[in-house]
C-alpha cells in the first residue's frame, strides 16, 4: 500500500505480505496485526491446501513462518475436537476463525499446588472473528463444540514456539506439551508415531 493509512488485505496471501512488513521492526504492534487478522475475509480458496483433518485430533498446519518472528498456522478441529487447557509461552497469540466456530473458556493461573482452575470467561468465536490471548491474560482451552461441522481457526504465535505449559482442570497441575505440525506450507509430512502432538 501506497504511503500512509492502514493495508487493505484482499487475500491470505496479502495478510501474508502485510505481516511480513509489520514484524520488520522489532516491537509488536498488537493493535495492528489484530486489525490486519480482522480485516482479511476468510476465503476457502485461499486456506483449503492448509485444511487436513484428523479422525481424533484437532492438527497444526504451518502457513508461514514469519521470517522467524512469528508463526503462522492454520488448526483443524473435527466435530468435538478440542485442545487441553494450556498457555502460551509468553507470546502473543492471535486467533481468527477461518470456517465454523469454536468455544474458548478462559482460566486464571492456579495460585497455589491442587487447586481446581477457575473459569474466567467463555466466549464463542464466530466465523472472521479474531481473539487474541498472552499469559498475563491468563490460560485458555479451545473446543469445537459442533457435531456437524469441522472448525479451521487461524492462528498467529509470536515469536513462535515449540513447547507451552498444559493444565489438568480440577488439580491445576502443570506438564510441558511439545507441540509440532501435522503439515508445513499445505505438504503432509510421512511422520512416526509419536510426532505431531497438539496440547490436549
Ligand atoms: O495447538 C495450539 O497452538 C493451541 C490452539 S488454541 S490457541
Ligand atoms: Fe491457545
Amino acid at each position: 500500500h501506497l504511503g500512509g493509512g492502514l493495508p487493505t488485505v484482499n487475500s491470505l496471501t496479502d495478510l501474508i505480505q502485510e505481516l511480513n512488513a509489520v514484524f520488520a521492526s522489532d516491537s509488536v504492534n498488537v493493535e495492528l496485526v489484530h486489525y490486519l487478522m480482522k480485516s482479511y475475509k476468510s476465503n476457502p480458496l485461499d486456506w483449503k491446501k492448509y485444511a487436513k483433518f484428523d479422525r481424533y485430533r484437532y492438527t497444526r498446519n504451518l502457513v508461514d513462518n514469519g521470517n522467524g518472528k512469528y508463526n503462522l498456522m492454520a488448526l483443524c478441529w473435527g466435530e468435538g475436537h478440542g485442545s487441553a487447557i494450556h498457555d502460551h509461552a509468553n507470546s502473543h497469540c492471535f486467533m481468527k476463525m477461518l470456517k465454523g466456530s469454536l468455544e474458548e473458556v478462559r482460566f486464571a493461573w492456579p495460585k497455589s499446588e491442587g487447586e481446581e482452575l477457575q473459569v474466567i470467561g467463555r466466549k464463542r468465536l464466530n466465523f472472521n472473528d479474531v481473539c487474541y490471548i498472552n499469559d498475563s491474560l491468563g490460560l485458555h482451552r479451545v473446543e469445537n463444540t459442533s457435531h456437524v461441522e469441522g472448525a479451521v481457526s487461524l492462528h498467529l504465535y509470536c515469536p513462535p514456539y515449540s513447547q507451552c505449559s498444559v493444565f489438568n482442570q480440577t488439580t491445576g497441575q502443570r506438564s510441558v506439551c511439545t507441540v509440532t505440525f501435522w503439515s508445513m506450507y499445505g505438504k503432509k509430512r510421512n511422520r512416526d508415531i509419536q510426532e505431531s502432538r497438539a496440547p490436549e
